[in-house]
């Protein structure tokens, strides 16, 4: 058994968003997001799931706030419903729902808990998913009006931003895959989409520091990291592609104020390229105070050419590691090495776990408990190695753990659990698991034991 520390000032948290848990969808003035619009057709997700309740916190911000002042929590991640605050995604603002973020950030405040507030976390305003969504560049000055808003409305209150949640789900997952609202599978899509949103990125930060914010802004890349499968070139390159693919073609623009080459010369050799307009990636490169991290899984991949290997002819293969119950393979070494990486490359900026955790569907048992044990040894593989990375010198700043309660698990609905609070979707009864009790003791220690 070893000790595992971390620094005094750490940032201990958990994460949620805004149409994972918040329902209340047509209420108040609330407008259309395009996960309404998703969910709402039959077919996109698993058993019709949609979020118009979800876990009702839109109605219990005194109750959610009073889970995370019992976990001890330092900061708290949520995300902003854009179309709450501007129903048709720009121009008349929604009092009703700038006043429930009030609500909330201010029982955080009083609460000693630092509100960590996502722009982005998917649910674009169908108006504007009308006008093109991510796919027009009218979107990008829609973002930038909605970003100043929030930044002029919460200036001094909100000291933690991120501009975008997973910018590679928003772009590939959501317009080439399919997988996500608003379900295209188009590449050209998928790449106008990725190079909108790293404009709009860059232009939120330009306004950021013009209107002299206190505070912070950075964004959160989801990295899955990838093992070669045999040490040879064709496999690793088959790796850097899928690393590249959600992470490079993200922070390379931001950080050298152009695309990865060896993705450019990737997609070229396929007939596609980034929508490039003069004077774009000058914007983009506006110095950022952070990289959040969202780390859950990686892959083993290896070479082929074939349909196997797929647009980036890199196939994944089994880590042949066990699985948590979503089935995504559980290997903490990969956390330690995309932080590694991710340091190494962009000259070690203030990094921060912006979500890291596991589905496992336990249920309630005798005497109102639920033994997820399997959580907690997630969990603590996984903060090993983000003890090991602070140890190694890597600037990272805080852990914000996916997620406070069980919420809408996207395409999959309710039927995948990731929550440290069980939540009863019949009766909106939230439990506390074991692991929510574990989780408890690390924060207040500030180390634990393995
Ligand atoms: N097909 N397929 N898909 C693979 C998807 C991998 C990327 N998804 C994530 O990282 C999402 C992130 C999200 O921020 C949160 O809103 C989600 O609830 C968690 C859990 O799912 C994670």
């Amino acid at each position: 058994m070893s000790i595992h520390k971390f620094p005094q000032d750490f940032k201990w948290g958990v994460a949620t968003a805004s149409y994972q848990i918040e329902g209340a969808y047509n209420e108040d003035g609330r407008g259309m997001s395009i996960w309404d619009t998703f969910a709402h057709t039959p077919g996109k997700v698993k058993n019709g799931d949609n979020g118009n309740v979800a876990c009702d916190s839109y109605h219990r911000v005194e109750e959610d706030v009073q889970l995370l002042k019992d976990l001890g929590v330092k900061v708290y991640r949520f995300s902003v419903s854009w179309p709450r605050v501007l129903p048709s995604g720009r121009g008349e603002v929604n009092q009703a729902g700038l006043d429930y973020y009030h609500r909330l950030v201010d029982a955080l405040v009083a609460n000693g808990i630092e509100p960590f507030c996502t722009l982005y976390h998917w649910d674009l305003p169908q108006a504007l998913q009308d006008e093109g969504g991510w796919g027009s560049r009218g979107t990008i000055d829609a973002f930038a009006e909605y970003a100043e808003l929030m930044f002029n409305e919460f200036k001094g209150k909100i000291k933690h931003w991120i501009t975008f949640n997973e910018p590679w789900c928003m772009a590939f997952l959501s317009n080439y895959l399919g997988v996500h609202a608003p379900g295209n599978k188009d590449l050209q899509l998928a790449i106008d989409v990725s190079h909108h949103l790293l404009v709009a990125h860059g232009k939120a930060v330009k306004r950021f520091r013009e209107l002299g914010i206190p505070g912070e802004i950075g964004i959160a890349p989801n990295t899955a990291w990838a093992v070669p499968y045999r040490n040879t070139e064709e496999d690793i390159e088959a790796c850097l592609r899928i690393y590249g693919w959600s992470g490079d073609w993200y922070l390379d623009p931001i950080y050298f104020g152009e695309y990865p080459k060896f993705m450019l010369e990737w997609y070229e050799k396929l007939g596609y390229k980034p929508p490039v307009v003069a004077g774009d990636m000058d914007i983009i490169r506006q110095p950022i105070d952070f990289i959040g991290i969202n780390y859950y899984t990686s892959s083993m991949n290896r070479y082929n050419p074939g349909e196997a290997g797929g647009m980036l002819s890199s196939e994944a293969v089994s880590l042949g590691v066990a699985k948590t119950d979503i089935g995504w393979e559980i290997y903490a070494e990969g956390l330690y090495q995309l932080l590694r990486y991710t340091a190494d490359k962009y000259g070690n900026p203030n990094l921060y776990i912006t979500e890291n955790g596991a589905c496992y569907n336990d249920g309630l048992e005798q005497g109102g408990r639920i033994h997820d044990q399997r959580r907690i040894d997630y969990l603590a593989m996984h903060l090993i190695q983000a003890s090991r990375a602070i140890e190694d010198g890597i600037n990272l700043k805080g852990y914000m753990e996916w997620s406070l309660m069980d919420n809408f698990e996207w395409a999959e609905g309710y039927g995948m659990r990731f929550g440290l609070v069980h939540v009863d979707y019949d009766t909106l009864v939230r439990t506390k698991k074991d692991s929510y009790y574990w989780y408890k003791g690390v924060i207040s220690r500030n180390w634990f034991e393995r």
